[in-house]
């Protein structure tokens, strides 16, 4: 007899639906070129489902999305996870009300960091649209994005994003000529954070254009 799995499979299969319906509306945007971009979503304490590494992210079905603990080990899969999976895992650690995390690599968010990895941050404040971070409540508030240098090493990656997280709450990183990662307790948060993140990106990507 096979021995149960870990995890609940009703809810990963709940998991991965609203992965696949979610990441198919970002992937029309243009936000996951070339097979860009993982996403991922807690199922319980332990477990995590996630992108299969390499998957076309705007076709995928639940074929495309597996299990991994927290410490990003494969759960009953011969698969490979998303070779970002560790950034993932780590938020998920830190944070058990993290529930949902979304990496996109759209032109906005990779421009933005090319252009704003010299000072490591950008700068956002003033906008109405900063209300939809969870914990803001007006937009009299400012909020600096953190652009990390992009790097095929994981871990030097995720310890520069938890010794960002030991003195300042985040909703999201910018990864230098590489994409935005963005969280939330739950999908619909993590999209809204991902979305405010875009739009406002835009704009000041916008403002710098017509200032020059
Ligand atoms: C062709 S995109 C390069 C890798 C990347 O940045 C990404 O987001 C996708 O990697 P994954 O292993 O999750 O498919
Ligand atoms: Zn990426």
């Amino acid at each position: 007899m096979n021995s149960p799995l870990p995890y609940d499979p009703q809810h990963l299969s709940h998991c991965a639906g609203e992965i696949i319906v979610n990441v198919r509306e970002l992937a029309q945007r243009g936000w996951t070129p070339a097979t860009s971009s993982n996403f991922s979503r807690r199922i319980d304490q332990s477990h995590v489902a996630i992108t299969v590494s390499g998957r076309d992210k705007g076709r995928l079905t639940e074929a495309d999305i597996m299990v991994v603990d927290l410490d990003g080990q494969p759960v009953a899969t011969e698969h490979r996870p998303s070779a970002e999976t560790l950034l993932h895992t780590q938020l998920y650690k830190r944070y058990p009300e993290v529930g949902c995390v979304l990496h996109t690599h759209s032109q906005t968010q990779t421009v933005a960091s090319r252009l704003f990895a010299g000072q490591g941050h950008v700068h956002l404040e003033g906008y109405e649209l900063l209300k939809a971070f969870r914990g803001t409540t007006t937009h009299d508030t400012e909020l600096d994005l953190p652009v990390y240098p992009n790097t095929q090493d994981m871990p030097t990656l995720a310890a520069q994003v938890d010794a960002t997280l030991d003195h300042q709450p985040m909703w999201g990183y910018l990864i230098d000529g590489h994409g935005l990662y963005a969280w939330g307790r739950d999908m619909a948060e993590a999209r809204r954070h991902l979305e405010a993140f875009e739009f406002l990106l835009g704009c000041e990507l916008e403002l710098r254009r017509l200032q020059r």
